[in-house]
């Protein structure tokens, strides 16, 4: 018997208790190159303990919706940051720790141009693209030691737009 989730539209206030949302949004802080580029400044908290950034390429299938939510993960060493290499919608699901395991999910429909940094060890759903190409450049933590912590729920969410 699974429960339902409803995704709402990825917004910077609704996501800020998990992390951030990478947009161009508003004045830059900066122009740059001679006044033909914005930029964004310093727009997420990147953690990474005791290793270092690294940036991965992730070529993830795409998913579609109803999508079987059945498990979340964090990383308690690092933030993990994806910036997608397209302009397609993708799917984030975070949580609040509850005991050690997610509290209620929160599910998000990303925007084209809207990237996602999440925080050191919070819960969240695996990359899941809904359309192909599903590629995203991945800035996480490369070190030591594990970084992966996983809940497998006994009965799965459904999560729907
Ligand atoms: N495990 C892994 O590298 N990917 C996950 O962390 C993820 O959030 O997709
Ligand atoms: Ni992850």
């Amino acid at each position: 018997m699974s429960r339902d989730l409803h995704a709402k539209p990825l917004n910077a206030a609704d996501f800020a208790a998990f992390g951030e949302v990478l947009e161009a949004v508003g004045e830059p802080d900066k122009m740059i190159n001679q006044g033909l580029c914005g930029r964004h400044h310093d727009r997420a908290r990147l953690d990474f303990a005791d290793g270092r950034a690294g940036i991965s390429v992730f070529n993830a299938q795409a998913r579609t919706l109803p999508f079987t939510l059945e498990m979340m993960e964090r990383h308690p060493e690092g933030s993990q940051a994806f910036v997608p290499m397209h302009q397609n919608p993708y799917l984030v699901v975070v949580a609040d720790d509850d005991g050690g395991k997610p509290g209620q999910p929160r599910a998000f429909l990303a925007q084209p141009g809207q990237g996602v940094n999440l925080h050191r060890n919070v819960w969240h759903g695996v990359l899941c693209p809904l359309q192909d190409p599903g590629l995203f450049a991945v800035i996480d933590r490369i070190g030591e030691g594990a970084n992966l912590e996983e809940h497998w729920f006994d009965r799965p969410w459904q999560v729907n737009a």
